[in-house]
């Protein structure tokens, strides 16, 4: 068995692996599948990511979300909490830079930035999934942190989370931490995958 490590390297290097044009394509396919899920189409505050190393690209989702009036957010890091994840408000043509990580961040004020649970809906970059909302990411523990309130509590509803990845990225089963905040659903550019029920 491979360890979680292991594993990590093996996804990202498949991930980076497909080439462009494939990639566009998925990326145009999952941006029509998942704007028909009602999680969706309900929600009108929703995080996107800024694709990087092979991640599948939400950038034709995001344009739709804004053509449909919905607010569009991008995770910034916060330096005065830890770096912990919020998310910044982002429009067409709202100027990006680059944090740490490499990862460009809307520049935008911090008192327009959202806490997660000030969204509907929170799509999450995937290293890789399994089909019961198991979720494996890039190893910070970004996003478990940013949405804990969602695994120890079943009555909070807000946000919703669905992580999107290629096909390829499943697995049968990812082993679970008591940290792991499960997915509502994830979706790729062949189908939706719904989790869990709450
Ligand atoms: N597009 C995208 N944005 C995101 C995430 C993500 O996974 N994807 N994150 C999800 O958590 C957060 C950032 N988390 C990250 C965690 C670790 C590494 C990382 O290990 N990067 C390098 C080494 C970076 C360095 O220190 O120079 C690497 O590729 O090994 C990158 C991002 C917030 N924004
Ligand atoms: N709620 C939390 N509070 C404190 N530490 C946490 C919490 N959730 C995760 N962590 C820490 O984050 C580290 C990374 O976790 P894990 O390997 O599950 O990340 P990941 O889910 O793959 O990454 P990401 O969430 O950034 O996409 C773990 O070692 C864990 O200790």
């Amino acid at each position: 068995m491979l360890t979680k490590k292991a594993l990590r390297r093996e996804m990202r290097r498949l991930r980076r692996a497909v080439p462009p044009d494939e990639a566009r394509r998925a990326a145009r396919t999952l941006a029509r599948e998942l704007s028909k899920q009602p999680v969706f189409r309900r929600a009108r505050h929703i995080a996107f990511y800024w694709a990087g190393d092979g991640e599948i690209d939400p950038a034709p989702l995001l344009l739709r979300a804004l053509r449909l009036n919905k607010h569009a957010y991008l995770p910034v890091l916060d330096p005065l909490y830890g770096e912990s994840l919020r998310f910044a408000p982002v429009r067409i043509g709202t100027p990006l830079r680059a944090n740490r990580l490499g990862i460009p961040e809307p520049e935008v004020h911090r008192r327009h930035w959202r806490h997660a649970r000030q969204l509907d809906l929170v799509l999450t970059p995937l290293v890789a999934f399994d089909a019961q909302g198991g979720r494996m990411g890039m190893g910070g523990g970004f996003y478990d942190r940013a949405l804990q309130h969602l695994a120890r509590q079943r009555r909070w509803r807000r946000p919703r989370a669905v992580g999107l990845a290629y096909e390829l990225q499943r697995v049968p089963a990812l082993p679970r931490e008591s940290w792991d905040v499960p997915l509502d659903g994830v979706q790729t550019e062949r189908r939706f995958y719904p989790a869990r029920q709450r």
